[in-house]
C-alpha cells in the first residue's frame, strides 16, 4: 500500500532514463519539502527481461516485476504515476539487450528464434512478454488527453522552428492498398452479454483448430475481426517498388512494428522479401535454417551472413537488390542503414510527420534529401497522411508562428482497438476459414483465408467508449474548442462506434458545443483548413489515430512531440502522467556516449510533473503539492520564455543545463510565493544560492562536453557511472543537498 502522498516516477530507457539521473534528484529534493515522497520503479526493457527470469537468477540478481505492480496500481484510485517513454523492443533490440545483460554477468538464455523444445518455447514466451509495446497497454487504464500547453504554443509563435518549404511539383505521395487489407476486410459486432469467445480455424477439409478460447468480452463491447490478404499485399508491394523506381523517388515503408508487435513485423518481412525477390527464392531455405527471418530486417540478415556457407553470395545479392531497386530511404546513409534494416527504426507515427516537416523529403543513399513514396499498406488511416501531403503541395508548408492546434482525445483504455490485438493475431496456418465464435457456438464473424494471411481480432470495451465520449465533451467545454470524432461510417468498426458515440453524447450537456463526426481524411482536411486560419480543433480518435495525431500535429506545430502535455485520467480515479508524446530518441544516447552531450528536451517531464502534483493535491488533500504545481507551471513558463531548452549543438546548455534552469526558476517561484510561508522560507536560501552560482554551475555543466562519456551499458547503464556523468556540477549537487 502506498502512502497517500506518493508519486511513482518510472525508470525507463535510453534518453529519458539518462535525463532521469539528472532531473530526479531535483524532483526528490523539492517534493520532500511538501511531504511528497517520490518512489521509482524500473520498467526498462532490461528490468523487464530480468523480472521475467527472476526465478532462474541468483538471489542477488533478482528484480521484482515492477510493471505488474504498476499495472495493478493503475486500477486503484491512489495511483499517481509519471511514465517516461520506454523502448518497445523489436526482436533485434531484444536480442541486443539480452547480449548486454549476459555480458554484465546475468546467466540468461539466448532468444530462441525458432523454438523446438518445450524449454525453448517457455523461454521464448518469457522473452515475448518484454517484446514490443509491453508497458503502455498495461499502464494505460484510461483514455488519453494530449495537447500542447498554451505556454508551448506561445513559445512556438515567439521562436518558430524551422519548417521545410513545399513546392507544388513535389512528387511525394502515400501508397496504400485500399482493398484486401485490414480496413476493407473488417467485420464488427457488438456483443449483448458477457461471454468468452473463441477463435477457430476451420481447414478446407473441415478440421477445426482452436487458436484461442479465452477471449473474455463484456456486454456492450465492440469486437472486430479482419485480415490482411498477403498475396494482395505482396502484389501491392511489388507494384510500389516498381512505381518508386519509375517515378525516381525514394522508397519507404511506414509501419508500427513496435506497438503492432505481432502483425507489423510480418508485414515488414513481406516488404523485405518483395524488395529482394530473388534473394529469398535462392537462399530462403538456408536463411530459415540459420534462424534468420526477413521480419527482423536486413540488418539482422546481413549480420548473420558471415556465419553462413553462402554468406558472401547473400551479401552480394543484397547489394545487387539495392542496386536494381528504387533508391531506398535511409535511416543513416553514412552507415548504409536503410529503411528496411530494422523493423523498429521507421515507426509511422514519428517518421511521417518528420518527413512532412522536411518538405516531404526523406534521406537518400547519397545523403541528399529527396521526394519519396511512403508505403502504408493498410488503408485504415493512410488517407490522413495523403491529405496533409496534398494540402502542403497545394498551399505550402504550415507556419508555426500562426497555425492553430489539434489536441487529441484518444480512445485508449483497456487496450482498446488494434493496439490490444496481439494475443488475438495469427499468421494463418492453412487455407480455410477463421471464425470468431460465441460460447454457444454462434459464429460472430467468419473470413475465408489463405496460408500466411494475417488475421486479427480487436476488442473495445463499452466502458472505455463511454469514458472517451465524456472526456471529449469535457475537453471541448474546458477549452471552448470544436471537437471532431474521426470515424468513418463506411468502416465496420467505426459504424458501431458512431452509434455508441451518438448515444453517449446524449448523457452530456453539449449545448453550445460544436461536435462533429467525420471520416479520418475528411476530418483531417477540415482541421487543416482551420489550422491555417489559426483555429484549434480537437481530434477525438481511436487508439491508432491517437498515436499518429499526437506526433503529427505537435511535430508540425511545435517542432517535436516532446513538448506535449499527455495525461491519462485513469478510469478508477488515479492519474497516469506521460511525458511528451514521443519516444525514447535512441540517437540522443549515441551523442551522449560519443561527446557527452544530451539533447533530450525534458519539457514533457516538467508538464507531467506539474500535472501529477496538481492531481496529488486534490487526492491527498495536500495544499503544498498544489503550491509545487503552481510554482512549477510558472517556472516552466519562464523557462520557455527565456528559451532554456537544450541547444541544438554542443557548446550551449544541454539537458543537464536545462534542468538547472528549471530548478533555479522553480526555487525562485517557491521562495517568492505567499501561499505557504514555510515553503517560501525553506526555498529562500536555495533560490539565493542557485541565483548567485548560475555562471559557476553552467560552466561546470558545460565543461564536460566534447569527450566520450562512459555510462557502462546501453540497455542497463551502471547507476553510479550514469549518475556521475549526468550530475557533473558539484556546486549544483551541494546546493540541492543543502535543502
Ligand atoms: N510513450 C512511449 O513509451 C513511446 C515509446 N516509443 C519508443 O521509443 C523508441 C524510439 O522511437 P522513435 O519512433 O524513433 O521516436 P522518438 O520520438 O524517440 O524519436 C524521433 C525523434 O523525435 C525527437 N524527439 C523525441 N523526443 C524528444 C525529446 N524529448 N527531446 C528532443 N527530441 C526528441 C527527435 O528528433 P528531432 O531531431 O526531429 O527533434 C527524435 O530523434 C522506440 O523504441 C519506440 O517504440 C515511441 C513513442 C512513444
Ligand atoms: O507503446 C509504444 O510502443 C509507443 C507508444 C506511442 O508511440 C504513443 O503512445 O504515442
Ligand atoms: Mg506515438
Amino acid at each position: 500500500m502506498l502512502r497517500m502522498s506518493t508519486i511513482i516516477y518510472t525508470h525507463t530507457d535510453e534518453a529519458p532514463l539518462l535525463a532521469t539521473y539528472s532531473f530526479l534528484p531535483i524532483i526528490e529534493a523539492y517534493a520532500a519539502q511538501a511531504g511528497v515522497e517520490v518512489e521509482t520503479r524500473d520498467i526498462s526493457l532490461a528490468g523487464r527481461i530480468l523480472a521475467a527470469f527472476a526465478d532462474r537468477l541468483p538471489a542477488d540478481q533478482q528484480v521484482p516485476d515492477a510493471l505488474a505492480e504498476l499495472g495493478a496500481l493503475a486500477e486503484r484510485p491512489e495511483a499517481n504515476i509519471i511514465k517516461l517513454p520506454n523502448i518497445s523492443a523489436s526482436v533485434p533490440q531484444l536480442k541486443a539487450a539480452i547480449t548486454e545483460l549476459q555480458q554484465q554477468g546475468f546467466d540468461l538464455p539466448d532468444y530462441p528464434e525458432s523454438p523446438s523444445t518445450d524449454e525453448d518455447r517457455e523461454t521464448r514466451a518469457r522473452y515475448d512478454t518484454a517484446k514490443g509495446s509491453a508497458v503502455n497497454p498495461v499502464l494505460r487504464q484510461g483514455n488519453s488527453d494530449r495537447r500542447a500547453p498554451a505556454a508551448v504554443k506561445g513559445y512556438a509563435k515567439k521562436y518558430p522552428h524551422r519548417m521545410g518549404a513545399w513546392s507544388s511539383d513535389s512528387k511525394t505521395a502515400v501508397a496504400t492498398m485500399g482493398k484486401d487489407d485490414f480496413r476493407s476486410n473488417e467485420l464488427s459486432v457488438v456483443v449483448d452479454a458477457d461471454d468468452t469467445l473463441s477463435i477457430v480455424h476451420v481447414a478446407a477439409d473441415g478440421t477445426e483448430t482452436v487458436l484461442k478460447d479465452d477471449v473474455k468480452v463484456l456486454a456492450g463491447e465492440v469486437v472486430d475481426s479482419t485480415y490482411m490478404d498477403v498475396a494482395a499485399l505482396r502484389r501491392f508491394l511489388t507494384e510500389q517498388i516498381a512505381r518508386a523506381k519509375a517515378e525516381d523517388v525514394l522508397f519507404s515503408v511506414h509501419l508500427k512494428a513496435t506497438m503492432m508487435k505481432v502483425s507489423d513485423p510480418i508485414l515488414f518481412g513481406h516488404a523485405v522479401q518483395a524488395f529482394f525477390p530473388t534473394l529469398f527464392d535462392q537462399y530462403g531455405e538456408q536463411l530459415r535454417a540459420a534462424g534468420i527471418s526477413p521480419n527482423d530486417g536486413l540488418g539482422a540478415l546481413l549480420n548473420a551472413t558471415k556465419d553462413l556457407p553462402d554468406g558472401e553470395a547473400i551479401a552480394a545479392a543484397v547489394a545487387q537488390g539495392l542496386e536494381d531497386g528504387p533508391r531506398m530511404a535511409m535511416v543513416d546513409d553514412r552507415k548504409g542503414i536503410t529503411n528496411l534494416h530494422v523493423p523498429s527504426d521507421v515507426i509511422i507515427d514519428a517518421s511521417m510527420p518528420a518527413m512532412i516537416r522536411t518538405s516531404g523529403h526523406m534521406w537518400g543513399p547519397d545523403g541528399q534529401e529527396a521526394d519519396c513514396l511512403a508505403v502504408i499498406p493498410d488503408s485504415s488511416y493512410a488517407g490522413v497522411y495523403q491529405t496533409v501531403i496534398s494540402d502542403c503541395q497545394a498551399n505550402g508548408a504550415y507556419d508555426p508562428a500562426t497555425m492553430g492546434s489539434v489536441p487529441n482525445v484518444g480512445l485508449m483504455a483497456k487496450a482498446a482497438e488494434e493496439y490490444g490485438s496481439h494475443d488475438k493475431t495469427f499468421e494463418v496456418p492453412a487455407a480455410g476459414r477463421m471464425e470468431l465464435r460465441a460460447s454457444d457456438g454462434t459464429v460472430l464473424t467468419a473470413h475465408e483465408v489463405q496460408p500466411g494471411d494475417v488475421w486479427r481480432a480487436c476488442q473495445t470495451k463499452d466502458e472505455s467508449i463511454r469514458d472517451w465520449v465524456k472526456l471529449a465533451v469535457t475537453r471541448a467545454r474546458a477549452s471552448d474548442t470544436p471537437a471532431v470524432f474521426w470515424l468513418d461510417e463506411t468502416r465496420a468498426h467505426d459504424t458501431n462506434l458512431i452509434e455508441k458515440v451518438r448515444t453517449y453524447l446524449g448523457d452530456h450537456d453539449t449545448d453550445g458545443l460544436t461536435i462533429e463526426v467525420m471520416a479520418p481524411a475528411e476530418a483531417c482536411a477540415y482541421s487543416l483548413e482551420r489550422i491555417r486560419r489559426g483555429e484549434d480543433t480537437i481530434s477525438v480518435t481511436g487508439n491508432v489515430l491517437r498515436d499518429y495525431n499526437t506526433d503529427l500535429f505537435p511535430i508540425l506545430e511545435v517542432g517535436t512531440s516532446a513538448k506535449m502535455l499527455s495525461v491519462v485520467p485513469l478510469i478508477n480515479g488515479g492519474g497516469l502522467f506521460e511525458t511528451g508524446a514521443g519516444g525514447s530518441a535512441p540517437k540522443h544516447v549515441q551523442q551522449l556516449v560519443s561527446e557527452n552531450y544530451l539533447r533530450w528536451d525534458s519539457l514533457g517531464e516538467f508538464f507531467a510533473l506539474a500535472a501529477s502534483f496538481e492531481h496529488l493535491a486534490g487526492y491527498a488533500d495536500n495544499p503544498r503539492a498544489q503550491v509545487l504545481a503552481d510554482t512549477l507551471d510558472r517556472a516552466t513558463g519562464t523557462f520557455l520564455d527565456r528559451d532554456k531548452s537544450p541547444t541544438r549543438k554542443i557548446g550551449g546548455i544541454d539537458n543537464r543545463g536545462s534542468h538547472f534552469y528549471l530548478a533555479l526558476y522553480w526555487a525562485q517561484e517557491l521562495a517568492g510565493q505567499s501561499d505557504d510561508a514555510e515553503l517560501a522560507a525553506a526555498f529562500g536560501p536555495l533560490a539565493e544560492r542557485l541565483t548567485a552560482a548560475e555562471d559557476q554551475i553552467v560552466s561546470e555543466l558545460n565543461a564536460v562536453q566534447g569527450s566520450p562519456a562512459d555510462i557502462g551499458g546501453y540497455f542497463r547503464p551502471d547507476g553510479e557511472k550514469a549518475d556521475r556523468v549526468m550530475r557533473p556540477s558539484a556546486t549544483l549537487n551541494e546546493a540541492l543537498a543543502s535543502l
